[in-house]
């Protein structure tokens, strides 16, 4: 077979709390990661030359630059096949949301790319090339729900009941580099590895961003109307946690012409797996 289609689905930080800042500037958190049943789909197909192409929603990310591209280049090495790789790409997470759309695509890249050249790596490998393009791509590679300690490498899978949210945009860009080296931001939370309810935990990167970014505390307010509401990652996406797909669409429905949303259940196992899972089985 030599092609194949899977979603790079969105995930939320339903907390995240930061330990301490190391030497290298990067942060020590505690994050716990879900996976939402929507987001972006890539088609892969091998190419006519040993070129990678990417078509389709790729904005204005010059190509070098694209995570897509980075994570199909970490697999050239290990490539068993003459034929490089082309991506079409349709694009519906938010980039720089904080529901981690470029991570996501480059994971499912790895995942998909490793099938079609015949790299024959373990996850544990893709894990490992994917954290050196960003720290959310292994809980990606991995596909299950986890608590993620260190800088988001080391994971501890969950299981956490299936929830809806609505997700909104508040069409503001939070860069995540500023947020970690604001001086303002704490990080000095202590550790908790239980009572992981919403109730009990928190976004340490919230405060600052509501303070940098107005936009992100007007749509915080706005959904505390409907429900327990926090911000995922370092933003600017927001979400609010509800019981049922009637009960998120009725938020989504009465959503400002301003901001964008989507509303999607959670999962425990990443979208991208059982697809891949199914494809195998073919
Ligand atoms: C904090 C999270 C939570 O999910 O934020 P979001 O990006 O999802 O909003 C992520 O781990 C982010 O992961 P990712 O977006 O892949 O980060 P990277 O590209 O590796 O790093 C971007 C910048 O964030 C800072 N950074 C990132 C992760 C971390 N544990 N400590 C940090 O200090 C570093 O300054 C780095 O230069
Ligand atoms: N395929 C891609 N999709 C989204 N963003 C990408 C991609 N490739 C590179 N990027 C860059 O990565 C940055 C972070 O992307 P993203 O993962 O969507 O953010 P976040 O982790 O905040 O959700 C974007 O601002 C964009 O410049």
């Amino acid at each position: 077979m030599t092609s194949l289609t899977l979603m790079a689905p969105a995930k939320l930080n339903l907390f995240l709390h930061i330990n301490a800042r190391r030497e290298d500037g990067y942060h020590e958190l505690e994050t716990l990661f879900t996976f939402l049943d929507f987001g972006d789909e890539l088609t892969f197909s091998l190419s006519h030359d040993t070129k990678i192409h990417i078509t389709g929603d790729t904005a204005d990310i010059p190509l070098e630059d694209n995570l897509i591209y980075k994570a199909a280049m970490a697999l050239y090495p290990y490539k068993q096949v003459e034929q490089g790789i082309c991506v079409q790409l349709t694009k519906k997470l938010p980039m720089g949301g904080g529901v981690g759309g470029g991570s996501s695509d480059a994971a499912t890249t790895l995942l998909a790319i490793n099938q079609l050249w015949k790299c024959h790596l373990s996850n544990e490998k893709l894990a490992q090339l994917g954290l050196s393009l960003g720290a959310d791509v292994p809980v990606f590679v991995n596909g299950k729900t986890a608590l993620a300690q260190g800088v988001g490498e080391k994971l501890t899978p969950v299981t956490l009941p299936q929830r809806w949210y609505c997700v909104v945009f508040p069409n503001v860009h939070v860069s995540t580099a500023q947020v970690f080296t604001h001086p303002d931001l704490p990080r000095d939370t202590n550790k908790l590895s239980q009572h992981w309810a919403l109730s009990n935990t928190r976004n340490d990167c919230e405060a600052l961003v509501k303070k940098l970014y107005p936009e992100v505390e007007k749509t915080l307010v706005w959904l505390l109307k409907y429900g327990p509401t926090r911000m995922t990652g370092t933003g600017a996406c927001c979400f609010v946690e509800l019981d049922s797909m009637d009960a998120a669409q009725r938020v989504l429905s009465s959503l400002p012409s301003y901001w964008q949303g989507f509303i999607a259940q959670s999962s425990n196992i990443s979208t991208a797996h059982v697809q891949l899972d199914s494809w195998l089985k073919m």
